[in-house]
C-alpha cells in the first residue's frame, strides 16, 4: 500500500526526512513513532501528496502523486494532527458537504454519515453544532469524515491525543477492524504503548532517519528484555542516534 525509498525532504536548509525507506502491506496497522521534531507530520504531509519528497521514491498503492494524484486521494483517508471542524455546521451538514465534494450525495451519503456517527456513537449528536462538541466528539467526527468515502488506506496523525479512555477503545477498535478488512492503517504517535497496542509493525524515526523497523512481537521481547519498560527502549533507540550519526536502521 505504501513503500518508500530513500525520501528527502528539507525545509530551506533544514532536513527534517533523511533518506527515509519503509513499506506497508495491506491489511496492516503500521505505527510510525518518534520524538517532538523527528520528521512524522512532513513524512505524513509527504503521503497524503501535500508536500513532495526532494529526493527519493514514494509510491502508494504503487503509484506517485505526480502521475495519478486523484487515483490515489480518490483511496485515502487522511485525519491531520491539528483538523479544522467549521464549528457552525452540525456534523450531519460537515458529512453530507463532505460527500457532495467526493460525489456521494442524497440517500446514500445520508445512510454513510448515519453509520459513521452510530459507529462512534455520535448517532444522537448528528444535528447538533460542532461548536459544542467536546475534543474527543470531534476527534471522533474527523476519523468519521476521512472514512465517508471508504477509503482502502488511513493515514492519521496522532489518533490518540485528547481522547478520554472509552473514546480512546472507540478509536482503537475501529483501526483495527479496518485492518481486518485488508485495508491498511498508517498513525503516527509518541506513545509506543498505543503503538504496541494497534500495530502489526512499528518505525521509530528520529532526527529524519529510522532508527528502528520492528515487528510487534519484535518489539515485545526488547521491551521485556528492559523490564517492561516501554520508554527505556525508546530512549535507547534515539539516543543510540544522537551518539551516531550515521548508523543504519537496527536489524532485527
Ligand atoms: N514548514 C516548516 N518550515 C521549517 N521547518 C519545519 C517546517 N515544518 C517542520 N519543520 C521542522 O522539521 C522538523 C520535523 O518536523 P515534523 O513536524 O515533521 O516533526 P514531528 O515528528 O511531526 O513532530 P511533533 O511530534 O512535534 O509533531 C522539526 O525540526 C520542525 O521544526
Amino acid at each position: 500500500m505504501i513503500r518508500l525509498e530513500g525520501v528527502v525532504k528539507s525545509y530551506q536548509n533544514f532536513v527534517a526526512v533523511n533518506g527515509l525507506t519503509l513499506h506497508v502491506p495491506p491489511g496492516s496497522v503500521f505505527g510510525f513513532l518518534g520524538p517532538n521534531g523527528a520528521g512524522k507530520t512532513t513524512t505524513i504531509r509527504m503521503l497524503t501528496g501535500i508536500l513532495e519528497p526532494d529526493e527519493g521514491s514514494l509510491l502508494v498503492f504503487g503509484k506517485t502523486y505526480r502521475k495519478n494524484r486523484n487515483d490515489i486521494l480518490n483511496r485515502l483517508g487522511y485525519v491531520p494532527d491539528r483538523p479544522f471542524l467549521y464549528g457552525k455546521l452540525t456534523a450531519m451538514e460537515l458529512l453530507r458537504f463532505l460527500g457532495s465534494l467526493r460525489k456521494i450525495q442524497g440517500a446514500e451519503v445520508q445512510r454513510r454519515a448515519m453509520d459513521l456517527l452510530d459507529q462512534f456513537n455520535l448517532a444522537d449528536f448528528a444535528n447538533q453544532l460542532i461548536e459544542r462538541y467536546s475534543h474527543g466528539m470531534r476527534q471522533k467526527l474527523v476519523l468519521a469524515s476521512a472514512l465517508l468515502h471508504d477509503p482502502d488506506l488511513l493515514i492519521v496523525d496522532e489518533p490518540m491525543v485528547g481522547l478520554d479512555p472509552r473514546a480512546a477503545k472507540q478509536v482503537k477498535e475501529l483501526i483495527l477492524q479496518f485492518a481486518r478488512q485488508g485495508k491498511s492503517v498508517f498513525m503516527s504517535t509518541h506513545t509506543l504503548e498505543v503503538a504496541a497496542q494497534l500495530c502489526h509493525q512499528v518505525g521509530i524515526i528520529h532526527k529524519g532517519k529510522l532508527v528502528a523497523d520492528e515487528s510487534i512481537p519484535n518489539l515485545t521481547k526488547r521491551i521485556e528484555a528492559n523490564d517492561g519498560d516501554l520508554e527505556a527502549v525508546f530512549m535507547a533507540l534515539t539516543k543510540d542516534l544522537e551518539r551516531d550519526q550515521d548508523r543504519e536502521v537496527v536489524p532485527f
